[in-house]
């Protein structure tokens, strides 16, 4: 149908949705947080590493504040009035990475609430940052890390995994064609993070093919060395 033929309303909706405006991070060059007053620990990892699963036993002992990027991203998608919803979900379904202005704002703002209402100053981001630029930018306008907690899988187990969560998750990127863009960009774009980061010597690197109980013993023997349970 010609374009020009129909009402004003229904012309809009037929058009392309504009990219939303993104937050301006760019001035940004002084850190919001200090990071004697806070405390924040990278947990990287493949797809269905066992990030999330490992996050939730160590904010029980040892006092953290347990901050997915991913389930952030995946709450400001449903969120009613979301300027970014469409935008998150097409990033997700094809396992590329969100601007980064999103997520490290989301980010920011789940530390600013937890802080305030919880008095709490330890975090634990898991799943970010999945590309240099991003680890880049969060170090100096939110806080640096204290050290980066890499999970080591190789990608059979990995995919087994996941396959077994899409089961149950619901999740629109656990699906075996959505995997494989996700291992591809995890390979290309979200390595090269730890690489920098052992670099700086702030890599702490487990094997997370044990069983959970397993790997959380080694997650332990770290945690144990560094903070007061
Ligand atoms: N050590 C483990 N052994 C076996 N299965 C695991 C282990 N850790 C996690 N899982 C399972 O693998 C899937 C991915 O774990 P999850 O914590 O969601 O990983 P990630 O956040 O890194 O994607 C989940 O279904 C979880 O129950
Ligand atoms: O900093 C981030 C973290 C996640 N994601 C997106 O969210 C998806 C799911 O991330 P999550 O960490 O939840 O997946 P997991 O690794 O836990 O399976 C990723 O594939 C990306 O598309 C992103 O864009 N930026
Ligand atoms: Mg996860």
């Amino acid at each position: 149908m010609n374009p020009s033929a129909l009402p004003r309303k229904q012309k809009i909706a037929a058009e392309k949705p504009k990219e939303p405006k993104l937050p301006n991070l760019e001035d940004r060059k002084i850190p919001t947080f200090d990071q004697k007053d806070v405390t924040v620990v990278f947990v990287l990892g493949g797809p269905g590493a066992g990030k999330g699963t490992q996050c939730a036993k160590i904010k029980e002992d040892y006092d953290f504040v347990h901050l997915s990027a991913g389930d952030l991203l995946r709450e400001e998608q449903q969120r009613e009035g979301s300027q970014y919803g469409e935008l998150i979900k097409s990033y997700i379904k094809d396992g590329l990475i969100v601007p980064m202005e999103v997520t490290i704002v989301l980010l920011e703002n789940a530390m600013k609430d937890a802080m305030k209402k919880q008095n709490k100053s330890r975090f634990l981001i898991d799943g970010f940052p999945r590309k240099l630029d991003q680890a880049v930018k969060f170090e100096e306008a939110v806080v640096p890390c204290q050290f980066v907690l890499y999970f080591e899988c190789p990608e059979e187990v990995l995919l087994k995994r996941l396959l077994k969560r899409g089961e149950s998750s619901g999740r629109i990127d656990d699906n075996i064609e959505s995997i494989k863009k996700r291992f591809r960009v995890f390979a290309d774009t979200s390595f090269p993070v730890i690489e920098e980061y052992e670099t700086q010597g702030k890599v702490k690197k487990l094997s997370c093919e044990n069983s959970v109980d397993g790997v959380y013993d080694e997650v332990k023997k770290i945690f144990d060395n560094l903070f007061n349970q």
